[in-house]
């Protein structure tokens, strides 16, 4: 492929990618000298109740639900900028990674993981932008299995899932009926290839059921999505659909620290906005939704963290907590691993069609809608009840652009390019297996201590052997799976190829297979952890030994849900809101004997 002169739809598709990038720089500063509501509020004052910082799937919720109440006047601070209606379209989102809209996070170089990639490193995208890493994902709902929640709320008294957990899913989730008429909307996939339907059948011939795909039940299933009306939602619209005059939001608003007491009792951030150091007060809390690597980065900043590191970056440590511990990811491999004698009606010619651009505008349906994955599955390789693999099905690779734009989003150097996806010869496709509870675990760290400076990210992929068994599993399930009918018709195969590095094994055994996972190593893009409950937050989302300093986002799950987290972030947001704005349990869980004499408690 690399040989050949790029067809026209090629030359096309590379104009339209860079002048969109254009587009995409000008319009991150459009609203550079915006503040919404902030006449109302008297945005120079800056004395709020509470202050929101990051406005992603978390932060949204949690400023959201704050306003409701018009007494209270809300702070959000968003780094990002807002990108308007157009980033709303469905397909447009993964052109998002590597522009102004992305921190462009990279880990640093792995030792046992991403041998094959270019740095040894994993490229991270997430969003600088209203409505944070939601922007640029996959739109994929999944709950999680039941399960994964007793393990996180282990020391509460009376833990129901019933109680604790089921009822904020189904306060956030919109699925058409009158039971969950929460705002997320929850749909099915508006747009699917003609493939789509052949990989549910091979599912079926293994011996698999069709399952609902939001639970984590085993089987396969078409995915449920968070779009509505054919245009991605995020809960930062929901937000801004109905915006409180009493909510205050500043973007391109980059916090630096808490501003902490004596006592520990969080009062206000610092920010800058435009070269400008402002620091807003907050009477009743600061809320921390700046995500997995923004979140920890502001507390140790702000003296919160494991002291010897805070002395190293010359930051006076104020308390003594594992923030930044306990990074993980559900990792994945296998881009491309597949071939078809079949060309699937989705690709860049579809892509650029006029039609599809019609059919978007007018119907709201078409390619343009795509969210990528159009089948999800779940399963146990053990007799375990939570599932310890996922595969997420996309009917196109990498190469569907002949390595102009896509190979450089995962790391894919000219090398590999050159030794690996160019020599594959017919249309490839990609089934990711993901281990959904790894056991390896990584840090996020300072670099220095100017707040500018990225920090240093470590997921320390693979340095579980599990990981790697499970991986290993997967890729054999994967052969199962395209040993069936259904995929014979395509004309599914292994791509043959040898990965570069691992020519000295023997193609399909386990160490030419354990080889090419340390290889090919990929993110799902899913890392959590870094301010665990338990460890760096209460249950009640207070940071620990702080008065009015919470953390609400994907930092504090202890560990990865078994899918995609989107659905288990904004859950423990909708419950997180409740608590802060109750100061207690609010729910309809029966208190235990400690929690009735606690102070402020309504239970
Ligand atoms: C490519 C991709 C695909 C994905 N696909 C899916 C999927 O299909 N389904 C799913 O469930 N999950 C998916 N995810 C993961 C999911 O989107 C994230 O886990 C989730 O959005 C994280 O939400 P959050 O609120 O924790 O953080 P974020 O959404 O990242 O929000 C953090 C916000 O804080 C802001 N911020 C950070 N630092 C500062 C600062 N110093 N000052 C001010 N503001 C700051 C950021 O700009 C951002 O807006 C995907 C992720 C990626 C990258």
């Amino acid at each position: 492929m690399c040989c050949n002169a790029p067809s026209f739809f090629i030359i096309l598709y590379v104009t339209a990618v860079y002048f969109f990038g254009i587009y995409l720089n000008f319009i991150s500063f459009q609203d550079y000298f915006e503040c919404y509501a902030c006449k109302e509020l008297n945005f120079r004052q800056q004395d709020y109740d509470y202050i929101v910082v990051g406005s992603g799937s978390a932060g949204s919720i949690v400023a959201r639900r704050l306003a409701e109440n018009k007494n209270l006047k809300v702070l959000l601070v968003e780094a990002g900028s807002s990108g308007g209606g157009i980033l709303q379209i469905p397909a447009v989102g993964v052109m998002l990674q590597k522009s102004s809209f992305d921190w462009g996070y990279r880990t640093v170089p792995q030792k046992q993981a991403c041998l094959g990639l270019d740095d040894q490193v994993s490229i991270w995208p997430m969003g600088k932008i209203l409505g944070g890493t939601a922007m640029l994902n996959n739109m994929i709902y999944v709950r999680g299995h039941p399960d994964d929640f007793a393990r996180w709320f282990r020391d509460t008294c009376n833990y129901d899932y019933s109680i604790d957990i089921l009822p904020y899913f189904e306060k956030l989730e919109n699925n058409g009926t009158n039971k969950h008429k929460g705002s997320v909307p929850i749909s099915d996939l508006p747009y699917k290839s003609n493939v789509s339907d052949y990989f549910l059948q091979a599912g079926i011939c293994l011996g698999f059921g069709i399952s609902d795909g939001v639970n984590a039940e085993p089987g396969f299933s078409s995915p449920k999505i968070t779009i509505q009306k054919g245009q991605r939602w995020t809960p930062y619209h929901q937000l801004a659909k109905n915006r409180k005059r009493n909510l205050a939001i500043v973007t391109n608003a980059f916090v630096e620290k808490v501003l902490l007491r004596d006592n520990f009792e969080a009062y206000g951030v610092k920010y800058t906005h435009m070269e400008e150091p402002i620091f807003a007060k907050a009477k009743k809390g600061v809320i921390l939704s700046a995500g997995v690597i923004g979140t920890p980065k502001i507390l140790m900043l702000s003296g919160i963290g494991p002291k010897q590191h805070l002395e190293k970056m010359k930051i006076k440590p104020k308390l003594d907590l594992p923030v930044g511990d306990n990074l993980q990811d559900h990792v994945t491999t296998g881009l491309d691993l597949l071939t078809f004698d079949y060309s699937p009606n989705i690709g860049i010619r579809q892509m650029l069609s006029p039609w599809s651009m019609l059919n978007y505008f007018l119907r709201s349906r078409g390619p343009w809608t795509t969210v990528g994955c159009e089948s999800i599955g779940f399963f146990n390789t053990a007799k375990e009840i939570v599932p310890e693999l996922q595969f997420m099905i996309f009917p196109l690779g990498v190469t569907i652009d002949d390595g102009y734009y896509l190979s450089s989003l995962t790391g894919i150097g000219e090398r590999l390019w050159k030794k690996y996806f160019a020599k594959i010869d017919k249309p490839s496709f990609t089934i990711l297996p993901i281990v959904l509870h790894p056991k390896s675990r990584g840090t996020v760290r300072l670099k220095n201590n100017n707040p500018r400076t990225p920090p240093l990210i470590n997921p320390n992929y693979l340095s579980d052997s599990y990981d790697i068994d499970i991986l290993i599993q997967g890729i054999e399930m994967i052969k199962e799976f395209i040993n069936t009918p259904p995929m014979h018709r395509l004309g599914v195969k292994l791509n043959p190829i040898k990965f570069p590095g691992c020519e000295k094994f023997e193609f399909d055994t386990r160490p030419y297979w354990e080889c090419y996972v340390r290889h090919f190593t990929l993110t799902a893009y899913h890392p959590i952890g870094t301010c665990k409950m338990g460890e760096v937050v209460e249950t009640d989302f207070k940071v620990k030994g702080t008065r009015k300093l919470y953390v609400v986002d994907g930092s504090i799950l202890p560990d990865l849900p078994s899918g995609n987290p989107n659905g288990a972030i904004m859950m423990m947001a909708e419950r997180a809101a409740e608590i802060i704005k109750h100061h207690c349990w609010k729910t309809q869980r029966k208190c235990c004997a400690a929690e009735v004499f606690q102070k402020e408690c309504q239970c």
